[in-house]
């Protein structure tokens, strides 16, 4: 069967190699998923068996204490788990790519397996560039919330507008459309997910990958300003956190954020006097070009140095 065709059968092998922070979300918000039993959908292959790669002791202790017997741990025979396994996710740092994919048996262990890397800034064409032509390689960029299954992902397929490559054709390699649902499967049990071209990947990775951070930082900004103000920290926290939840809800169901700014903003009131003292901030554009730098940032950390 032409590799291009793959199809993944249901109850079906997953394996996670490199189970880090963002392999431990992905794997915690689908495990979760699979207990609860609306999650299932009746067509499409689910996953019925979990193994987690992982390099320390200390981690392969930490997942078994996390998931007890849900989930397989292979400490050092990575090859012999992705070979056991029918869909692989990738979860290692980018620079350490290279050497986990062309380790002894993992090109053969790969073979008719479908890929799916959540690697910043390294792109389709250099993963194929070391599995070879017999694995379907995907993107995945997901982000930490997928852990409660509040996440986003974009996910990309290689075509002909991905970056070209020197030994692959990526053309002959894109997968049939049949595997899309599979895909889609795993991310939107773990929050939202949309199929985007590679080229707006980079992108993606600032602005939802990393994103959880920024939020963060804006989260912690408001509670100090409550603090400061004679609120109790606990407080403080719960009060930004949900209201931060709550606007972007809001936002999600179709409204528009200046609509809400404006409905929040009376007349003469406290919301436009702090939002004047944001704008002299140049908040707007230090977060839009913080996004703009962690782009350019994602973009290089596939790159050998
Ligand atoms: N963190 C995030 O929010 C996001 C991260 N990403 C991407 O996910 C990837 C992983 O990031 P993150 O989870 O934060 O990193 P972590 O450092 O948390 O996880 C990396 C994992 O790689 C494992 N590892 C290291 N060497 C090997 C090896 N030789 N064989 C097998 N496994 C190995 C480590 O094992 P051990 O624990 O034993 O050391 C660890 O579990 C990166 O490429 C990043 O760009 C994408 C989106 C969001
Ligand atoms: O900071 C990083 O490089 C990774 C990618 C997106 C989130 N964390």
């Amino acid at each position: 069967m032409p590799i291009q065709e793959l199809a993944i059968k249901n109850n079906y092998t997953l394996c996670m190699l490199a189970c880090g922070t963002m392999g431990s979300a992905v794997l915690s918000g689908v495990l979760d998923s699979l207990s609860s039993a609306a999650s299932t959908a009746a067509d499409v292959p689910v996953p019925a068996k979990f193994i987690a790669c992982v390099k320390r002791q200390e981690s392969a202790d930490r997942i078994t204490a996390t998931y007890g017997g849900k989930v397989e741990v292979a400490l050092h025979a990575h090859a012999k788990a992705v070979a056991e396994s029918d869909v692989v996710i990738l979860g290692c740092k980018p620079q350490l790519a290279e050497e986990i994919l062309s380790s002894k048996g993992m090109e053969e262990a790969l073979r008719g397996k479908l890929l799916i890397s959540v690697l910043a800034g390294t792109t389709i064409k250099q993963i194929q560039d070391i599995v070879g032509n017999d694995t379907i390689v995907v993107r995945a960029m997901p982000n930490t919330p997928c852990k409660i299954r509040q996440g986003m992902t974009v996910i990309s397929f290689p075509t002909p507008s991905s970056p070209s490559s020197s030994s692959v054709d990526l053309l002959k390699l894109t997968p049939s459309p049949s595997l899309k649902p599979t895909i889609q499967w795993i991310f939107s049990q773990i929050g939202r997910a949309v199929f985007l071209e590679e080229k707006h990947l980079d992108a993606c990775t600032a602005l939802s990958g990393s994103g959880p951070a920024f939020a963060c930082v804006m989260l912690e900004a408001m509670t100090d300003g409550g603090v400061m103000m004679g609120l109790p920290f606990a407080v403080a926290q719960e009060l930004a956190a949900q209201t931060m939840q709550g606007a972007a809800r809001m936002v999600l169901d179709g409204n528009h954020p200046a609509q809400i700014r404006n409905s929040v903003s009376t007349p003469g009131g406290c919301t436009i006097g702090g939002l004047l003292v944001m704008e002299d901030g140049k908040i707007r554009s230090t977060i839009a070009r913080s996004i703009q730098e962690a782009t350019n940032i994602a973009s290089s950390l596939g790159k050998k140095k």
